[in-house]
């Protein structure tokens, strides 16, 4: 008998169409149909990817804020104290700078325990101003995120696993960036898609010709029934 391995996807970059932005809803149906648990891992405030299960119709079962918040689908558990965060942006405000998303920021409006700024603003004063308050700042392509060195994506999946009750073994992970590769490391089997940055392609275990969801829909093409 075989069966679906348990997912672990990251969504920018993974989940989305060719141009970069945008979800590709032909990843929908494989979500809803597979046959095992899958974690939606993002860097994304902790509404985007609760929200994304539900509509794809799958249980809720999320690593957001790279790590910072995790669900298991009964308990939430937040790894890391955003107050230094804030003072990171409040410090970066008071040197003439701005997060980049406008006057209602709905990117960090309900983050809970680390920040992004928009890629458009300075990095390094930025990271001279995170490092001055002992936090690091991840580039992932489509932010910059100020957080906490502690919590990462892959000790998420590993909580969730264990209430879940699934063998990380036997779990696929895909992703594209740097704040993937903890994922890689928790997983049995790891695919980067063709976008993905040096620290991603170098961690993971099969590096996808194809790039965003058209990656993606390949390696759940080429795991499925694997167990
Ligand atoms: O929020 C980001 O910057 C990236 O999000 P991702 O982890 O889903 O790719
Ligand atoms: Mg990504």
């Amino acid at each position: 008998m075989t069966a679906d391995p348990p997912l672990v996807l990251d969504v920018d970059g993974t989940l989305t169409r060719l141009e970069g932005w945008g979800l590709d809803p032909r990843v929908f149906d494989p979500l809803r149909e597979w046959e095992a648990p899958v974690v939606i891992a993002t860097g994304k405030a902790f509404p985007y990817p609760v929200a994304l299960c539900q509509f794809v119709g799958v249980p809720e079962l999320v690593v957001a804020e790279n790590g910072g918040v995790v669900y298991t689908g009964d308990d939430v558990f937040f790894t890391a104290d955003p107050e230094a965060a804030r003072a990171v942006v409040e410090d970066y405000r008071a040197a003439g700078y701005e997060p980049g998303w406008g006057a209602e920021d709905t990117v960090n409006r309900w983050r809970e325990t680390e920040v992004a700024i928009n890629l458009e603003q300075p990095v390094e004063p930025l990271r001279e101003i995170a490092a001055e308050h002992g936090l690091e700042v991840v580039d992932t392509g489509y932010a910059y995120h100020v957080k906490d060195t502690a919590p990462n994506k892959g000790d998420g999946v590993e909580t969730i696993a264990e209430h879940v009750g699934f063998d990380l073994a036997e779990t696929v992970a895909v992703g594209d960036s740097v704040n993937d590769v903890s994922t890689f490391e928790v997983a049995g089997r790891s695919f980067a898609v063709a976008n993905a940055d040096a620290a991603a392609t170098e961690a993971a275990d099969e590096v996808l010709e194809e790039g965003h969801a058209d990656g993606t829909l390949t390696a759940l093409e080429r795991v499925r029934g694997s167990r």
